[in-house]
């Protein structure tokens, strides 16, 4: 580990690990404030693809910091072995936790969902595209406000570039993606659209057995609103879905306005359902 970091912050105990790094919880005694800091041993990174995610992580971040709903970077340090970033302090606890087997009520799963996708309009301005957008990379800090974190996979679509390459998370990634076309920043919200379907429905719109099922699943993009699941569920929640999770993305709603569709207006307040 450094030194600097280790001469600025004292760090405690552990609170979380990913496949190269370890979260401790550490205090910044100038400030008297309490962050996370991930602590990466870059030994462990195994090849380009992997270096290139770790960079990614701190660059996209530092250029998304400060926005309410994404976490913040706040210092990064680094030597031969070891890359520590300190980050915004988060409940251990992520959005995967929150809705596993678990449908929320209307007006928790719009407010759920208007946080993420203030991050993800926040983030598509500076023409940036998360691609990995999934329950497990969205955090909530002690007074409950959505972090969107982990840009590892993310990728800057500034100047009207198209992006490439496979990334993504089997239940959440866009058909295009998979299709191996080019794609555009909509993929985010197509992912975004997926956690509202779970949050709403206790289960993905998109499942199988195997990874390989669930691509194809994805790949039809056969949006269905079983009754037995969504008989309580107002038809502009449904709506909003079907234009999120919009095989085509020309058709899709961008992330500016899926926010501005009715069911968040209303809060997610059912004013339809007459
Ligand atoms: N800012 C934070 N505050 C509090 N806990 C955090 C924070 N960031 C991550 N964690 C905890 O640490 C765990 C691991 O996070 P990390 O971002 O390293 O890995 P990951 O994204 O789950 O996995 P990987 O990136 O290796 O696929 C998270 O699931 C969460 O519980």
């Amino acid at each position: 580990m450094c030194e600097a970091l280790k001469n600025k912050y004292q760090l405690f105990e552990e609170i979380g690990r990913g496949q190269f790094g370890t979260i401790f919880r550490c205090f910044h005694p100038i400030s008297n404030e309490f962050y996370a800091c991930k602590i990466i041993d870059k030994r462990l990174l195994a090849d380009s693809t992997d270096r290139e995610c770790l960079e990614n992580e701190s660059k996209y971040m530092t250029l998304l910091s400060p926005h309410p709903n994404i976490v913040r970077i706040f210092d990064v340090f680094e030597n031969e072995d070891f890359l520590s970033m300190v980050i915004e302090l988060c409940e251990p606890n992520t959005l995967f936790d929150r809705i596993v087997n678990r449908p929320l009520p209307e007006r928790e799963a719009a407010s759920i969902a208007k946080q993420l996708l203030e991050a993800i309009v926040h983030s598509h301005r500076l023409g940036v595209a998360h691609r990995d957008i999934k329950p497990d990379n969205v955090l909530f800090d002690s007074r409950n406000n959505l972090k969107l974190a982990d840009f590892g996979s993310a990728e800057w679509f500034g100047d009207g570039r198209n992006m490439s390459g496979v990334v993504g998370t089997p239940y959440y990634v866009a058909p295009e993606v998979l299709m191996g076309r080019d794609y555009n920043e909509k993929v985010d919200v197509w992912s975004c659209g997926v956690i509202l379907y779970i949050m709403l429905a206790g289960i993905p719109p998109f499942y199988g057995d195997s990874a390989s099922e669930i691509f194809e699943s994805v790949l039809r993009a056969n949006l269905r609103f079983p009754s037995r699941l969504f008989r309580s569920i107002s038809p502009t929640a449904k709506d909003l879905l079907r234009k999120m999770i919009s095989r085509d993305p020309s058709r899709r709603l961008s992330a500016e306005q899926a926010l501005r569709h009715p069911w968040f207006l209303s809060g997610g307040v059912a004013t339809d359902q007459t």
